[in-house]
């Protein structure tokens, strides 16, 4: 047997979604350190070889040390500039605010580095395009994390659906919303300079929830559709602004595709929640409903546990299928995000420029959507975060104000 390739990961920032803090669920950095054996994979594996912190080379320091304990011997930054100019560097995981992406990413671009980045991909459809644009000229490896797309379970999903299982498919519903209110109406429960709420890190539900229930639209309605008969969407959304700080609380989105027949219906809230009480309690989060029956997907949205064929006439007899997230020893390591990793990886070593599970274009398409959505609901991001024109020395790069 050979021996599997490995892919040397420089993480750019130590957030939340890089780290695992205590109370909270393991995310990408100790999914890439899990044993891929866990998930019977076999042929590529992950080594984390330097981090950054924007703020200080301890914070690095600590985060590779102490917070995932990574083995080796990985180089610990205090800027992000160090860890793009890396030789050692494959590919650069952006774990930053969603207002940081475009400069972050185009950073690593140009320093010659493939990239993973974070969901949402950038605030603004031409910053994306900018960003495919870069890598596609510099023949770089570009993708956008939304690990979700990665699961077995969506694989599978898209597989029935491709294969008629439900027949022809004509609306899909989706909702990724968590009740973050306080009850009062007025405040949810983020501070405001919380990047959920804080609109110079590009927060507002649809960017960092919302784009999951649109992923399921897309991923069903849009990137199954026949390549020779590509449809974008129509986009018609209404927003709820969250007075405080004038970001997007509450977002519903209606996509139609007229030729192909058949409607998206997105929603997220910051206020109520797709499950009050546990998986299923509010019903399944995704609805893939065909002529002959539907798919339905047990919340949360972004990381589904369990799907449900239920056909028409199909005398109360429905498939359930259960798709559990493989662990490892360590407890609690596993959390679903070593799927997208791989298919990074086996795309660096096939020299795929771009994965086809998400394809660049279609990341800019959704980006399209997004911020055709915001638009309409009136609301704006900073001129800081919104340019398309890369500067080494944004704040956004150096962490330093200007
Ligand atoms: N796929 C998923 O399930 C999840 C994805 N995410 C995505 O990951 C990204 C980061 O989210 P999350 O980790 O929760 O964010 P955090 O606020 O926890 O961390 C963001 C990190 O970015 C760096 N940073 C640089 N400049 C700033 C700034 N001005 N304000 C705040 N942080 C800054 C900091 O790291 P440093 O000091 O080291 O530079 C900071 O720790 C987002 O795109 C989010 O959508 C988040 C959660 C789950
Ligand atoms: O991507 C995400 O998925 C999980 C959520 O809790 C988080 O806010 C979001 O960024």
């Amino acid at each position: 047997m050979s021996s599997p390739h490995t892919v040397r990961w420089g993480i750019m920032a130590t957030g939340w979604i890089a780290e695992s803090k205590k109370n909270s669920n393991p995310m990408f950095c100790k999914d890439l350190l899990t044993d891929p054996a866990c998930r019977g994979v076999s042929d590529v594996r992950h080594e984390i070889v330097a981090a950054a912190s924007s703020t200080s080379k301890d914070r690095a320091q600590d985060f590779l040390a102490e917070t995932i304990k990574a083995p080796g011997s990985p180089r610990a930054y205090g800027s992000y500039a160090e860890l793009v100019a890396d030789r050692d560097v494959d590919i650069v995981y952006v774990a930053t605010p969603h207002s940081h992406h475009f400069q972050n990413a185009m950073l690593a671009l140009e320093a010659g580095k493939n990239v993973l980045c974070e969901k949402a991909f950038t605030v603004t459809a031409a910053q994306a395009r900018r960003l495919v644009a870069a890598a596609r000229a510099r023949r770089l490896f570009l993708m956008e994390a939304v690990w979700t797309r990665y699961f077995p379970l969506s694989v599978k999903v898209r597989e029935l659906v491709r294969q008629g299982a439900v027949g022809p498919v004509y609306r899909v519903l989706a909702d990724n919303s968590f009740a973050n209110g306080a009850g009062d109406g007025e405040r949810v429960t983020f501070a405001d300079a919380h990047r959920m709420v804080n609109p110079d890190l590009a927060g507002g539900a649809l960017l960092d929830l919302g784009i999951y229930s649109l992923t399921w639209l897309m991923q069903i309605l849009y990137h199954l559709q026949p390549e020779a008969d590509r449809e974008k969407p129509v986009v018609a959304a209404a927003v709820n602004k969250y007075p405080a700080t004038g970001v997007d609380e509450s977002t519903a989105l209606v996509l139609t595709f007229p030729r192909h027949k058949s409607m998206g219906l997105g929603t997220t809230s910051l206020r109520v929640a797709t499950d009050p009480d546990g998986p299923f309690s509010g019903g399944p989060a995704i609805r893939i409903q065909g002529a002959k029956g539907e798919i339905q997907v047990q919340g949360p949205a972004f990381r589904p546990l369990q799907y449900r064929v239920v056909l028409q006439g199909g005398g109360g007899k429905t498939e359930v299928v259960d798709c559990p997230i493989p662990r490892d020893d360590r407890a609690g390591w596993g959390h679903g995000m070593f799927w997208e990793a791989d298919e990074a990886a086996r795309c660096l070593r096939d020299g795929r420029l771009e994965s086809a599970t998400l394809p660049l274009d279609e990341s800019v398409v959704i980006m399209e959507v997004m911020e055709e959505a915001l638009r309409q609901g009136g609301v704006e991001y900073p001129e800081l975060i919104t340019t398309d024109v890369f500067d080494p020395q944004s704040p956004l790069n150096t962490g330093k104000s200007s």
